[in-house]
């Protein structure tokens, strides 16, 4: 009997059984590196005042966003205009400006040298909402992250100890409408660094992901719906089992090119120094180790940002 081919990416309720939901998360992830997430658990309200705090922040003329932007500080905190960030190898940058947020330590902190403190826009109510939807995107994050480590054959809590003081990052993402654009695209294809994305915002088109038969395939989540994607620490430490895809943001046309897009990536990541070591149950004599050496998420991030121009 014939099977039918390529079942969509289509959304998976994180409110079933945890195993099923894990069985079925990790399909997706394994065939196409994202899945589409519903019942997620990050309030409307929050989403909404994250929302509102992003458009507030980018409505700001330029010179002002500018006195927000760290120079040599790989775009970790605060704002970074358009014209800087670039995918690896891309001869222009992308068509964004983006805000980065990041975990609020204590002073004297033993990450503090890697993590630097968050920088604040003169935006009312910005504070707030940003501290709210990064602790809330950590929260789900933490719930895929056990559906990950259950269909890995891991113990459900195996990334909780290295992620609770990962060095995960916030992004508010602007793209212009077209007109105003310097040229390129949105966002060149790309793969992600860090553990897992966790994206909000992504129902305004564009979204594609490369499917392993060398097609885009559109992510198209239903408003609301939480998209999800491996990145490439996670590929690695599970040796290519779950690949980290390559994305991009295409252009808009149309009716939809006079709209801007704006969007809410959570890189989750793990602590600093978190050794990435192949999980020895993802080695197999069809996959044989490819990474024999260990090294920290904090020596790959480096190696990463420098590659994307953030460096
Ligand atoms: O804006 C989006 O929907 C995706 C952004 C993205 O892929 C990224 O910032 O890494
Ligand atoms: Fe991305």
């Amino acid at each position: 009997m014939k099977t039918a081919i390529a079942d969509r990416l289509s959304p998976v309720s994180i409110d079933a059984c945890p195993a099923a939901f894990s069985r079925r998360l990790m399909h997706d992830f394994r065939t196409y590196g994202f899945g589409v997430v519903t019942d997620h658990g990050i309030p409307a309200e929050t989403i909404r005042a994250a929302e509102t705090a992003a458009r507030r922040l980018f409505a700001l003329p330029d010179a002002v966003k500018r006195q927000w932007h760290i120079r040599g500080a790989g775009g970790a905190r605060g704002y970074t205009p358009f014209g800087i960030e670039a995918a690896k190898d891309a001869a222009t940058a992308d068509q964004k400006e983006f805000w980065h947020v990041g975990r609020a330590l204590p002073a004297g902190h033993r990450y503090e040298a890697v993590m630097p403190p968050n920088v604040w826009p003169d935006v009312p109510g910005f504070r707030e909402a940003a501290l709210d939807i990064f602790a809330a995107f950590e929260a789900t994050g933490a719930r895929l992250l056990e559906a990950i480590a259950i269909g890995l054959n891991l113990p459900a809590d195996f990334f909780a100890a290295p992620t609770r003081e990962g060095n995960s990052v916030l992004r508010f993402l602007h793209y212009p409408p077209q007109p105003a654009a310097p040229s390129g695209i949105r966002a060149a294809a790309h793969e992600d660094i860090n553990v897992i994305t966790l994206l909000l915002g992504a129902q305004e088109a564009g979204l594609e992901l490369l499917t392993r038969d060398g097609t885009w395939l559109a992510v198209k989540p239903p408003e609301g719906a939480l998209v999800v994607n491996i990145g490439d620490m996670l590929q690695r430490l599970s040796n290519h089992v779950l690949p980290s895809t390559t994305h991009r943001v295409s252009n808009p046309v149309g009716e939809a090119a006079k709209r801007a897009r704006y969007s809410m990536p959570f890189f989750l990541h793990f602590a600093p120094d978190y050794l990435i070591e192949t999980l020895p149950g993802c080695i197999t004599p069809d996959n044989p180790d490819r990474y024999p050496e260990g090294l920290t998420a904090n020596a790959y991030l480096i190696e990463r940002l420098r590659e994307i121009r953030l460096l």
